[in-house]
């Protein structure tokens, strides 16, 4: 976890455009078995120290925008065939995931993915074996994180095929906590949580954020949620950005409220629909 200085609420906001980009994706395309082209030039920009939202429904391209991020495609016999992708302006598609977590890369997949044998703090433990520290400095990053996530404490010898749902997505962020993470990729953390436990996972992001400095990318159906804790949101559909902007410009923008919010647009029910296709044409134009 970063312990870089955060900017709080009270201090004047700085331009999104003036902070330094800690990612920047540029007009990337990725493909998938040699043919199926799935990204068609996606471009976004994390500033350090932000909570960047990737929204967008099933199959508009989140997780593989992640997965080109964290060099994780080539597991999916998928491959990025243009576009650059920067960390603090280093080109990073070449890069393997255990050098990209050295750099303060990690990924939380989609799912989870505790060891279902082990135990959380087990579980834990296993996000810190790229460290070189030392056991004392593993140890006060298992406190911290424990303080975070209060619920691993209490459940810290329990089987991880044991837990809930949501102390498995808690331990899965918890154990990319372990390697002092700079930036987080976070995809779909509430999958198949109850709205409570989603609230609480995303409020203990919205901590690390603000209290660590941890710098988060997260994809996200949630479009609500996603946006009450983001400070920017990009809309994917079909392997395109659509739209993006501020959380709170999107929360109030039209299109999003009808597509993405379920709010208003009584005649039009989906983004599938003729009208919503033209003013998705409209966004592309
Ligand atoms: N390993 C793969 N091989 C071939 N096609 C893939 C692979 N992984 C994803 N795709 C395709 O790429 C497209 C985008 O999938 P992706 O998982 O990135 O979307 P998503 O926005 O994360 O959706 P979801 O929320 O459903 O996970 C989909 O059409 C999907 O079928």
């Amino acid at each position: 976890m970063s312990t870089a200085p955060h900017p709080t609420s009270s201090q004047p906001a700085t331009p999104r455009d003036a902070l330094p980009a800690l990612l920047d994706v540029n007009g990337i395309e990725v493909i998938y078995h040699h043919v199926i082209l799935v990204l068609k030039g996606v471009s976004l920009r994390v500033p350090e120290g932000a909570v960047v939202a990737l929204l967008g429904g099933n199959g508009a391209g989140k997780t593989t925008t992640l997965r080109a991020v964290s060099n994780l495609l080539a597991g999916e016999r998928g491959e990025v065939t243009k576009g650059r992708i920067e960390l603090r302006g280093e080109r990073i598609e070449r890069l393997s995931p255990a050098e990209l977590v050295h750099r303060g890369v990690v990924q939380v997949m989609e799912g989870r993915h505790c060891f279902a044998h082990l135990s959380i703090e087990e579980n834990l433990l296993t996000g810190a074996y790229t460290r070189t520290d030392g056991k004392a400095a593993i140890a006060r990053t298992l406190e911290k994180v424990y303080a975070y996530f209060p619920r691993l404490k209490t459940r810290r010898t329990s089987q991880a095929a044991y837990t809930s749902g949501g102390e498995q997505q808690m331990c899965a962020i918890g154990r990319a906590l372990m390697a002092n993470p700079k930036m987080v990729l976070l995809d779909e953390p509430s999958m198949g949580l109850a709205p409570q436990i989603v609230e609480e996972v995303f409020e203990i992001v919205r901590d690390l954020n603000r209290k660590e400095g941890t710098t988060f990318l997260l994809a996200e159906q949630n479009t609500n949620m996603a946006l009450r804790y983001a400070d920017y949101g990009y809309i994917l559909e079909n392997g395109r950005v659509v739209m993006d902007g501020e959380a709170q410009a999107l929360r109030d923008n039209e299109d999003v409220r009808e597509f993405y919010l379920g709010m208003g647009g009584t005649d039009r029910k989906s983004f599938r629909d003729v009208k919503s296709y033209k003013r998705r044409k409209r966004w592309l134009a």
